[in-house]
Formats: C-alpha cells, sequence, structure tokens
C-alpha cells in the first residue's frame, strides 16, 4: 500500500498528495463502518485503483497528532496569523482570538503584518514589539515586494502551518510569493464578490516542498463560547502567566478582584491594554452565553 496526505476533502472525494502526484481517492466502506472520517491533513494508506486516471481508494488512515473541527484540518503544527498594517487596518480583536485557539490546542504561533509597503512600520511600533514581547514571532513583510519573505520561509520550513486571518489581507498573495508554483488566484475583495466566487472555500493544503505543508483556511473560525470555561481563558493570555503569582488572591480572574497584578500591569503599560480588555471582553461572552445555556 502507499501512503500519502490527503490535501483537500471534497464531496466524498479526498486527494491525496503522494510526492508530486495527487490521486483523487473514496474513501473503503470500512471506515465509515469503524466512524473514521478521513479529514484533510490527514496521513493515509491507500491504494491505486487506475494508474492512468490517477484514481484510489483510502485504505487507512494513520494516528492522528492532532486535529482541529473549524475547520476540518489535522496534524497541524502552527497557526501563521496574518494581518496588513493597512488596506485593511489590523483588527487586534481577531488576532486575540486566533492567538487564544492556537494557545488552547497547543499550535505553535507567529504573527504576520503584510502590506508594509503601504505603511511606515513605525505607525504600529509599539503594539507589534508588545507582541514580540509576549513571546510570539512577528514578521513585517510585503508580498508585493519580497520584504521580510525569507524570514518568514525560515519559520515554515519544515512545518504545517495553517493561515488565519481576515478576507484581502493578502494570504493568496504571500503564499504565492514563497511558493510561486502554486499561482493562487488572488484579487480585491471586492471584484472577489462582482465575479461571484471567493476563490477559497474550503481548506486546501499546499505542499511546497519535502516537509513544508500551508493550509489555506479561509473559514479558520476562532472560539465558541461554549469551547472554553471563562475561568480558563486566562491560562492562554501567556503575559499574564508570569504576573499572576503576585495577585493577592490565588483565584484572581484579574477582572474586579483588589490586589490584582494583571491590573496594575496594565497600567503601568507592561501589558497591552488592549489586550487587557479584549481578555474582559472574551470573559464576558462566555460568561453572557451560558445563561442561554
Ligand atoms: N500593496 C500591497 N498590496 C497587497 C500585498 N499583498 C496583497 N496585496 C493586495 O491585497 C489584495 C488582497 O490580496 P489576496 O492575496 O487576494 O488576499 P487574501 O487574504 O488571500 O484574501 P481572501 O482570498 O479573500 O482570503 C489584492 O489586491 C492584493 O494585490 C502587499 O504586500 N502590498
Ligand atoms: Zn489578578
Amino acid at each position: 500500500m502507499k501512503e500519502g496526505r490527503i490535501i483537500k476533502a471534497l464531496s466524498g472525494f479526498f486527494y491525496v498528495q503522494d510526492n508530486k502526484s495527487v490521486v483523487v481517492c473514496k474513501g473503503r466502506g470500512i471506515l465509515k463502518k469503524r466512524g473514521i472520517t478521513p479529514i484533510t491533513g490527514d496521513w493515509v494508506k491507500y491504494s491505486i485503483i487506475n494508474e492512468q486516471l490517477k484514481e484510489g481508494v483510502v485504505e487507512e488512515v494513520l494516528p492522528r497528532k492532532n486535529e482541529m473541527l473549524r475547520p476540518p484540518l489535522s496534524n497541524l503544527d502552527q497557526i501563521l496569523a496574518v494581518f496588513s498594517v493597512k488596506e485593511p487596518i489590523p483588527n487586534f480583536v481577531l488576532l486575540d482570538r486566533i492567538l487564544l485557539r492556537a494557545e488552547m490546542q497547543r499550535y505553535q504561533i507567529g504573527v504576520c503584518f503584510n502590506k508594509i509597503d503601504l505603511e511606515d512600520k513605525e505607525t504600529f511600533d509599539g503594539i507589534l514589539s508588545g507582541y514580540e514581547k509576549i513571546g510570539y514571532p512577528v514578521f513585517f513583510i510585503s508580498a508585493k515586494s519580497g520584504d521580510g519573505i525569507a524570514s518568514l520561509r525560515n519559520f515554515l520550513a519544515g512545518n504545517t502551518t495553517a493561515l488565519a486571518g481576515a478576507s484581502g489581507v493578502g494570504k493568496s498573495s504571500l503564499i504565492n510569493k514563497l511558493y510561486p508554483s502554486f499561482e493562487l488566484k488572488t484579487g480585491k475583495i471586492s471584484e472577489k464578490i462582482q465575479r461571484g466566487k471567493h476563490t477559497t472555500r474550503f481548506t486546501e493544503l499546499l505542499w511546497a516542498d519535502e516537509d513544508t505543508w500551508i493550509a489555506d483556511t479561509p473559514g479558520f473560525s476562532t472560539l465558541n463560547a461554549s469551547d472554553l470555561k471563562y475561568e480558563e481563558v486566562k491560562r492562554y493570555f501567556k503575559e499574564f502567566l508570569a504576573l499572576e503569582s503576585s495577585c493577592r488572591f490565588l483565584s484572581c480572574l484579574h477582572l474586579k478582584e483588589p490586589g490584582c497584578s494583571i491590573k496594575k500591569a496594565v497600567s503601568d503599560g507592561e501589558i497591552m491594554e488592549h489586550r487587557y480588555k479584549n481578555y474582559q471582553n472574551i470573559v464576558e461572552e462566555i460568561k453572557s452565553d451560558r445563561r442561554y445555556c
């Protein structure tokens, strides 16, 4: 039996990448009986049914290192949050939610700001070095000019990385700059809507080289309130962890409690205020959703 990786799952077909060829497979009936649904990112054993037409059957799904549900994707190493410095300006609410989700699932994380050809980097210096201070690698790049692409390529090499970020920040352009052979369609958002098609609707895993894979995840959603308890949110704001042992109460949620070292760090400018606000909002959101459960 051969081995490959599912790069796309669509209408009951699994597209299996095996070195340079892609074999279109159905799933063996036994998988369904066992309750196994192959998903994008899975390493599988498969057999060829028609060599010429490159058709086959998935026989077995190899054990998953991890998996996420929205969108379905397995064996992921890291998340690259992609934003642009302008057109559109960075949405830090979204960024913090992506980081929270990635922390929860224990992925490595990188943050990338694209389109630096449009805006002075200094405009965002404070905030961006703030994320570096938390411990996230931050990349300033221009998919247009190629600035910063080399260090990003290093970050991606040898890993399976999902790109997460809003529409129009330049994810497709970035992938094309990194790996020109993919030739992903790009365009202005309005043009895409006019043409009535969104170029990246399903998750597709792109094989960049030997062990480097990139997932373009259009539906990468952030958390649902039901995914975690409000008391747990603080664990995933990494910069809180080093300081919270100084809070007066062990169970401090850093909200209204007296003697809170996190609130002090916010007023001292050690913790970014917008991060703290996003934290408060997420906690509130989870609490209020609960009432309706
Ligand atoms: N000036 C500038 N424009 C860029 C850069 N990268 C991308 N763009 C433009 O931004 C627009 C959106 O780029 P895409 O690559 O389609 O963005 P995307 O994130 O893939 O968007 P979706 O497919 O909707 O998710 C296009 O008009 C690109 O030409 C950049 O580094 N600089
Ligand atoms: Zn506290």
